[in-house]
């Protein structure tokens, strides 16, 4: 809790005039940050894959005063597209001072069902376009001494059941970008990497897919995005949002962890069957939640 409690002295003003890239801004918790550093004066660039929404997002970032707003479409299943965004950056401000990387492709909550190209793709979306959006960057983040902040969840550091593929792109992430740190401090490079650990946030996708499962309440996503911006400009290492959720599940899990994978259990409705696994060859799929 000491490490990584942030100093008090954020200032929204620190957002002023900063140009960021924001992906998975169509919808929830990214939607949310595009719509704070707008208010707070910023440029963004957002990206997600549906061009209708992100139009709107644009819309209404200029409405809150952003210093100006635009965005790229198009998916993170291609690395191609991931560096395609940061160049867009390049092109048009000549320089990035923030790069917030929170999109992530669809996945189930249910027993794994053995689909590993499932879990391939997860993680060219989840894991690999953010590993590709940070080479592309990192020469303009250097050069602005700027921030990296990586969206990721207690799902990444204390795995429950039913999320098997998404957890294994959020641990990825953990093990890269922490890594990434040591080496920026071990050789001077002022960039920095905010890793966040989110517990349940109210967006529409989430509650869609877990709120029927779930028995603990939601945290809302326009605090979480607030949260989020702060401690990326505060360069903390690790934001953990809510506090009091997340620092009790890692302290527990450090103290007893046998006992907080009970509680994670409990907190989770229990699916009647298992779902049957794939014949090799094949990807027997379960139907996903929403597709119910
Ligand atoms: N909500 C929660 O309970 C929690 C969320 N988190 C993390 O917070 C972050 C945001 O979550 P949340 O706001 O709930 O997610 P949403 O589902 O609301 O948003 C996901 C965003 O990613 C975009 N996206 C989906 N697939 C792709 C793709 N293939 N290529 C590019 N963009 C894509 C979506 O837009 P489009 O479909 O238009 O492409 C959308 O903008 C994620 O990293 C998540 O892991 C962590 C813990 C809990
Ligand atoms: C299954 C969801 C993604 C599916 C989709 O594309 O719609 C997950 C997105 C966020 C996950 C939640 C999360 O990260 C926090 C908790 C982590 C626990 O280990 C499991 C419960 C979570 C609420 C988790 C549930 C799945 C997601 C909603």
């Amino acid at each position: 809790v000491y490490f990584y409690s942030a100093p008090e002295n954020f200032n929204e003003e620190m957002l002023r005039g900063k140009r960021v890239i924001v992906t998975g801004a169509s919808s929830g918790i990214g939607e949310q940050m595009a719509y704070h550093l707008a208010r707070m004066g910023a440029h963004v660039l957002v990206t997600a894959r549906t061009e209708a929404k992100l139009q709107k997002v644009v819309e209404r970032c200029r409405e809150l005063g952003a210093a100006s707003a635009r965005f790229v479409s198009g998916s993170m299943e291609d690395t191609a597209f991931a560096e395609e965004v940061v160049k867009e950056a390049e092109n048009t401000w000549g320089g990035l001072d923030m790069l917030i990387l929170n999109h992530i492709g669809h996945s189930y909550f249910n027993y794994f069902d053995g689909d590993v190209d499932h879990i391939r793709k997860l993680l060219e979306t989840n894991f690999l376009s953010y590993v590709a959006m940070t080479v592309t960057a990192l020469p303009m983040l250097k050069e602005s001494e700027g921030n990296i902040v990586v969206v990721s969840s207690v799902a990444g550091k204390a795995p429950g059941p039913f999320a098997a593929p998404y957890s294994a792109t959020k641990f990825a992430l953990d093990g890269f970008f922490s890594s990434l740190r040591h080496e920026f401090i071990i050789e001077n490079v002022n960039v920095s990497i905010t890793l966040c650990i989110l517990g349940y946030i109210d967006t529409d996708n989430a509650m869609q897919a877990v709120s029927h499962a779930i028995k603990v309440a939601p945290s809302p996503k326009e605090e979480c995005a607030l949260e989020i911006i702060r401690s990326g400009a505060l360069r903390q290492h690790e934001l953990h949002y809510p506090p009091g959720i997340v620092n009790g599940m890692l302290l527990l899990r450090g103290l007893a962890p046998g006992f907080l994978d009970t509680l994670i259990r409990s907190n989770i409705v229990r699916f009647g069957q298992p779902v049957p696994q794939a014949a090799p060859g094949t990807s027997a799929q379960p139907p996903s939640v929403r597709e119910r």
